[in-house]
This record gives C-alpha cells, structure tokens and sequence, in this order.
C-alpha cells in the first residue's frame, strides 16, 4: 500500500475552484463561457460534464480556452454519482498538464450537468486529501432559469423523499444568478421565482442577468475568486451532515491501486491519470468585467500525515481550511494507513474529530448557534453533537452517517443520435416541431451541432430548453478537415429511444433519383419535388435512400448499432406520422396561399399529400 511522505506534501497556494451549477439549460455553458473569453491574464482549466450521451458542450467551450489541454471532459454521466471518482482523475489530469507545461494556474472552473445534485461533488475537496492539499472551493455558483425554475421545482417534487435537484442546486449556492430575465416580462411571476429561490437559500446573493447580453452579465470578479464558499454555511443552514462520510465518500480510496499520471511527479500518491477527453473548437459569447471580490483565501499545508498540518485561515475561511485538513486527514489515514502523531494507526474517523473538535473549541460555538465545547454533555441534546463527532454523546443513540440522497434519475435518460451527411432542413423542423409539440414537457433538454443541406460549410448550433429552441450558425464553420457529423442529444423523462432515431433518420438528406428536382412553395416554404423529364409533380419525396445513422445506446458514447431501413426503404411509421402530419398541415397552408396567389409554381391546386406508409 502506497504511504505518502511528508516530502509529498504541496505546501503552495491552493488552486481556486468554481463549480457552476443549475437544472438543465439554465445558461451554465453560457456562463462558463463568458468566463473564458473575459478572462484576461487569469488561466483558466475547465472540467465539463456531460450528462447526454453525446457531448455538444464540448464543442461550444473549447474555442474559447486558450489550448485544448484546459479541458478535461467527463461524459455520458454525472460527477455527483455515476462519475465522482472521475472528479479526482479530471483534476489530476489538469494538474498533470499543467506541470508538463510549466504554466501557472490561476482557476480552474467545474461544470455540472443540470442534473447533479452539488453537494458530494463539494464534498469531494473534504474527502480526499490529494484535492484538499491542493485546490480550495472557492464558490458554487448556480445558473437559474428565470422562465422554467417554477415548473422545475413543481416537476421535482418527489413523494418518496428523494431529493429534487433543482432545490438542492439552489440550497447549495453561495451566488445565485437569476439568468433568461427577459424571458420573464411579468414582475409578478418573476418575484414568484425569487420567493420561492429565497425560500431554499436565503442567504446567498441572488444577481438577475441575462448571461446571452453582454450588457446584462454580472461582472468577472463577482463571479471569480470570491471566496464564497462557506462549510460553516452548509453545516448550520443546509445539511448539518455534509462533513459525514457517506457510501459513496471515500472518494479517493482506490486510487492508490491505478498508476499516476504519466509525467506525475509523485507517483507514490493516491491518485490516478485520466483519459479524458479534448476538444475541438465550436462558438461562444463576450462580455465586460467590473466590481469587487470580497475576502481572501487561506492556504493550508497539505496533511503530510495523518495528523494533518492546519492551514492559515481566517473567519469563514477557517472553517474551510479546518474542514479541509480535517477530512483530508480521515481520508488519508482510511485509504494510505497513514499514522497519526503517537505512532499509532488512527481511524479517518478519530482524525477529523480531533480537527473539528480543535476547531470547535477554539470557536466554542455549536452550529447551531448554542455554545459548548466537545465532551460536554449538551443540554440542548441538539442533532449537531451526534453528527459533528459521529458517535453518540448522549444516551444510546448510534453513530450517525451521513444520509445518502437518492439521486433519482431512473426515469430520466439521453438519447444521443450521430449521424453522418447532411440534414434536410424542411424534415428536420418538422420532425423537432411535431416532437416538441407533442412532448415539450419532458424533454427537459436538447441540443445539437448540425450540417445543414444547402448552406455550404456553415455549422448550425440548435439549443433547446423544452418548448424554447433556437437554432443558428455556430461561430466556427465546419473546417475542411472536420467530418460533418451530426449530433443530437436529448435528454428528459420517459424518452423513447426509437422513435427519437428513427424519427431523426428521416432528416437526413439524401440525393434526389435521377431527373428529379427540388423545389420550395414561396408562401410555406415546404419542398416539391418536379421530374424534369416527364414533369410530374409532387409533395413527397420521389425516394428516400438509405440514410447511415449511428445510435448511442445506454451509458457509453461509443456508437454502438447502424439501424437497418425498413425492407421497403420506406421510412419507419412514427416518421411517416410526422412527414404525413407536416405535408398535410403544410398542404393546408398551401391551399390558402394558393388561392391568395396562384404564382408560386408548386403542384396544382392544393396538392393531396401523399401518404408515406411503413
Ligand atoms: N433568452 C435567453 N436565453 C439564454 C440566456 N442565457 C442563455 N440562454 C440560452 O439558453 C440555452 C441554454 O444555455 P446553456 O448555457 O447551454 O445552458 P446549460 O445550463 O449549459 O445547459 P445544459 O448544460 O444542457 O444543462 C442556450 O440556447 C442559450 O443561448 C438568457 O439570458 N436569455
């Protein structure tokens, strides 16, 4: 088993860490961007998550970081579950670069998905003593959706107690920025959306912008180093058990099994190398900076040992930094056998009892607000005696663990789609217009990178938070070198994969049969199609070829299945449903714009769609 040396230990400043959160399409990549290209001097890292299967956010941030190395990518998952140990590998994987490099880190900036609950992801700087040693949680900052929080908030009410995200994302928060204002016109319902904010967490500064106008952003230095984090401020207003280990916890412990990064200088730690992913370039926002930060930062010694060296630090900060080598500690000692000062192997849990309660004592205040030091025998027989010291104080009652949330997903899911060539533009606003019309409410997200037919190598971005889309060009084009593949993402509750592809496959342009040409009616803008030969018209589409899609299935982003076409070729029934919904809602429109004006060129006198059967 590896034991770490003293001669381990980073003694430099610690790295701030700014974790952006917010339930889906709140604006956090928007942020997140604005950060990177108003960044000035500062280097920045970033560490994205990704919760689709397909990683779109990763192409609108990278062309905003200086070089691709500041990106560490953890994919198809989320950092506060199914990929909290990867939290550790991103960071020592940044860390691994940055040494290789020989450049200077000035922050480093973690994006959540919409749906990761912040609270073990904040933890994951008290439970492992590598992370500790060397970065500090500077703030948490969450992105709220002025327009959908409400129906969020309503949606995430679960009767079996497990926890809805955009209440814990909120409670979590040292910085609330009440994003998409302008989508909220009525001031009645836009003060519905603070009450019920100030409802969860009352004490965190809430800030109204508009994170896509430059002149509505908040400034740089409110957002950056700030120094907001606060473990007193979760201890005693949100979970008085956050510092408790939990199942999941021991974030560090197996790491000492898998080897260090290539060019780590320490390999005896206990932490591994990544292969996380970089990234190509895609579009962006600006911004403008201002303001003042408050507070400044403590840099404790990194626990050398299982007793851990306190660090310096002052009011709130103390509390953070006592945390800090305090959890270290326990870790250390659980996961490198670490000895404590008597020689004497010290449980994780007697450790970071002792810093706290060194802590305590010098504070003499209890978290709830009553005094007394450890050991007393507490009138009040408040919870915190029992959680603080994880064992009981009074009476006969059990060692307290932290209560694991139920981090419930099991509904929602993401359906990434990938698909090669080109997309019809009239089928795929149809297709995205019939599936929001009909399921707006749970597709909680969507979003994508698109090669359109027709507009050269203009690479359109498509965004959409229910029923709200957008679509525009990106800010790169498509390069020369850069295959055009599709990506779509969709994530939300109930979602059917196969219908959502097949229904994709459908937009996929594919070239017309010989002697046949396409054709828009000026007033619907819906195609025709005219055979140059025998000059017949029509609104269906002579054939539709084979179309390659590539599907990701389940929790991997590997592609993993070419669908088969249907034996007729034809396209499948949910897509046939949609083409027949759109050409006859198309066809309608057409009749009454024929009859207006009878100059467009389009088939005859309102043309019956033509059924396309499966
Ligand atoms: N109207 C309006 N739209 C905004 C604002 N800020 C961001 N958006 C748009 O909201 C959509 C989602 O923004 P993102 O930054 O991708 O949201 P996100 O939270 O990163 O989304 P996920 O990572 O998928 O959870 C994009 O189309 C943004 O352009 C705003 O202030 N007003």
């Amino acid at each position: 088993m590896a034991t770490a040396k003293s001669s381990d230990a980073h003694t430099g400043p610690k790295t701030p860490v700014t974790i952006i959160t917010g339930f889906l399409g709140a604006g956090k990549t928007t942020l997140l961007n604005y950060l990177l290209k108003e960044k000035g001097a500062r280097s920045i890292a970033v560490i994205e998550n990704e919760f689709g299967e397909v990683n779109i956010d990763r192409e609108l941030v990278a062309e905003n970081l200086v070089a691709k190395e500041d990106l560490v990518s953890l994919e198809n998952g989320c950092v506060c579950c199914s990929l909290r140990k990867d939290i550790i590998k991103a960071f020592a994987e940044i860390e691994r670069r940055r040494r290789q490099q020989g450049r200077k880190l000035d922050a480093i900036v973690l994006e959540t998905t919409g749906l990761a609950d912040p609270a073990p992801v904040a933890f994951t700087f008290f439970a492992n003593p590598w992370i500790a040693s060397r970065f500090r949680l500077d703030s948490i900052i969450c992105v709220v959706d002025a327009r959908y929080l409400m129906q969020h908030l309503e949606d995430g009410k679960h009767s079996d107690g497990t926890v809805n995200e955009a209440v814990q994302q909120i409670a979590f928060a040292d910085l609330l920025l009440l994003n998409k204002v302008d989508l909220v016109k009525d001031e009645a319902a836009k003060k519905q959306v603070i009450s019920a904010i100030k409802g969860i967490n009352n004490s965190a500064r809430i800030i109204e912008c508009q994170l896509n106008q430059q002149e509505h952003r908040p400034p740089m230095d409110v957002l950056l180093d700030n120094n907001l984090f606060s473990v007193n401020r979760v201890l005693e207003q949100i979970d008085p058990t956050f510092l408790d280990s939990d199942s999941d916890s021991d974030v560090g412990d197996d790491e000492e099994e898998e080897p260090m990064p290539a060019s780590r200088p320490e390999p005896e730690r206990a932490c591994a190398g990544t292969d996380a992913g970089q990234a190509p370039a895609g579009p962006s926002a600006g911004g403008e900076p201002a303001c003042a930060a408050k507070g400044s930062s403590a840099d404790g010694a990194a626990p050398a040992d299982g007793a851990a060296a306190a660090g310096a630090a002052s009011g709130d900060q103390a509390a953070a930094g006592m945390a800090v080598d305090g959890a270290a500690a326990d870790a250390a000692a659980r996961s490198s056998g670490h000895t404590g000062p008597s020689g004497q192997a010290e449980d994780g849990g007697s450790a970071r009892h002792k810093l706290l309660a060194k802590y305590r004592d010098e504070h003499k205040t209890g978290l709830s607000g009553h005094k007394h030091s450890r050991g007393d025998d507490c009138e009040d027989n408040c919870e915190e005696c029992h959680i603080v010291d994880g064992m009981p104080i009074k009476g006969d009652r059990k060692p307290k663990r932290r209560a694991k949330r139920l981090h419930d997903l099991s509904d929602v899911s993401s359906v990434g789609i990938m698909a090669r060539g080109q997309l019809d533009e009239y089928r795929f606003n149809m297709y995205m217009r019939d599936l929001l019309s009909e399921k707006a409410k749970d597709i909680f997200r969507c979003k994508g990178v698109l090669s359109v037919h027709g507009y050269g190598n203009t690479k359109f971005v498509f965004q959409g938070v229910h029923e709200t889309i957008c679509y525009g060009p990106a800010e790169q084009p498509w390069r020369p070198e850069e295959q055009r593949i599709n990506q779509v993402v969709f994530i939300g509750r109930g979602l059917d994969r196969k219908a959502l592809i097949e229904g994709f496959r459908t937009c996929v342009w594919v070239p017309l049969p010989d002697g046949w040409d396409e054709f828009r009616d000026l007033a619907t803008k819906q195609p025709y199609y005219v055979n140059r030969n025998t000059g017949e018209k029509s609104w269906s589409r002579p054939e539709i070829a084979c179309a390659r899609v590539v599907a990701t299935q389940g929790n991997t982003s590997q592609p993993q299945q070419l669908l088969p076409r249907s034996a007729s070729g034809q396209p499948p029934k949910r897509a046939a449903s949609v083409l027949n919904a759109a050409a006859a809602l198309a066809a309608k429109e057409a009749a009454a714009a024929a009859a207006a004006k009878d100059s467009s060129g389009a088939p005859a006198a309102a043309p019956a769609p033509t059924t396309v059967s499966s």
